[in-house]
């Protein structure tokens, strides 16, 4: 879908993108990196609008530096500006961006009320949108990006702005773009944590140049940590503990501490679980020790603990890792 060579973008006092090479297949790709990284800038390139300083850059297999009207058309765009006209009402607005990128009137108008009905805007869409909150205007940003059923869409922050909810629901709208209609999503964010949720593939830049980029089951891939959960009983009023005993006894890894469980399942331990025999001696523990096995499940990374342990098995040679992850509690990447 797109593949970029050492793709560069100078200006005169910064280095937006510095020798970006990538190759991004179809699916939902998060493009994610701290404002600043150089996100919006290759957007730009990729949609032609903007000349990269040196190397190349080819979307649905055209070059962006000659054929950039052939890939608009192809292509749709959500800027991460407020861009709306207040006075003008979503319906207006979304029928116009259709007639722009070529569609017939009568086409136009129904491609706009699916794309409308698909972001979740119904009755408000006749309505001014000055009178919109942000979360709608984030709404009618990506229906006009998808109106032209396009091949692909690039999407610049469209989180931005929302509060968690909205944001759950945004995430959801845009992995349906792909699950439901085929259209291949590049989506920015400086929210680690949301990505994993939504994206296929993950790409990481810091100051223009490429940290890392890996399918989201490379950088969530299981570990071998194993959590469990019981239940107490009338002899092991704390059934967690009893577990944890008789495992220590039985030569089993026990992590420090405990997770809350289900209420009134007591608690979940974390142990190491190197092989099958692990999870057979657990199985036969619990059940001599008369409790219920509420859970027993292996441990996944987490995207943001790629910058907050310093596993960098599958990174590039040039990784940094930005220190001051470890201090965002949202997971999110630092404003350099
Ligand atoms: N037209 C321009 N002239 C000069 N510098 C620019 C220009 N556009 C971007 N930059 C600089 O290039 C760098 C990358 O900017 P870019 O907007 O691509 O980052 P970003 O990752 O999209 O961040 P944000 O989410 O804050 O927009 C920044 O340092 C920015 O100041």
């Amino acid at each position: 879908m797109i593949a970029t060579e050492s793709l560069s973008k100078r200006f005169p006092r910064v280095t937006a993108l510095d020798r970006l090479s990538l190759d991004i297949g179809p699916g939902v790709t998060g493009l994610v990196g701290a404002n600043g990284a150089g996100k919006s800038t290759m957007i730009k390139i990729l949609l032609g609008l903007s000349p990269a300083t040196e190397g190349r850059a080819e979307v649905l297999g055209l070059d962006v530096a000659t054929a950039g009207d052939r890939i608009r058309e192809q292509v749709g765009y959500m800027p991460e500006h407020d861009c709306l006209p207040p006075d003008v009402s979503a319906t207006e607005f979304v029928v116009h961006m259709a007639r722009m990128s070529g569609l017939p009137a009568t086409a136009a108008r129904e491609r706009t009320a699916d794309t409308l009905r698909h972001v979740g805007l119904y009755e408000e869409r006749y309505r001014p949108m000055g009178g919109y909150s942000t979360g709608m205007k984030q709404r009618v940003k990506l229906a006009q990006a998808l109106v032209h059923d396009p091949r692909l869409v690039l999407l610049d922050e469209p989180t931005n702005g929302l509060d968690p909810v909205g944001r759950d629901e945004m995430l959801g709208l845009i992995r349906r773009v792909w699950t439901d209609f085929g259209i291949s999503v590049l989506v920015t964010s400086h929210l680690l944590g949301e990505l994993e949720r939504t994206c296929d593939h993950v790409v990481v830049i810091d100051g223009g140049r490429l940290l890392r980029s890996s399918s989201t089951s490379d950088f969530t891939r299981t570990t071998t940590t194993l959590a469990v959960e019981v239940t107490d009983s009338d002899a092991h009023p704390d059934g967690a503990e009893a577990l944890r005993a008789a495992l220590t006894t039985a030569g089993v890894t026990l992590h420090a501490g405990v997770e809350d469980g289900l209420p009134g399942a007591g608690h979940i331990l974390l142990l190491e679980a190197p092989g099958e025999e692990t999870y057979d001696l657990v199985r036969d523990t619990v059940a001599g020790l008369g409790l219920g096995l509420v859970r027993m499940e292996q441990r996944r990374h987490h995207i943001a603990e790629v910058f907050t342990t310093g596993d960098q098995t599958q990174a590039q040679p040039q990784t940094q890792v930005p220190a001051q992850a470890e201090q965002q509690k949202e997971k999110e990447v630092p404003t350099r």
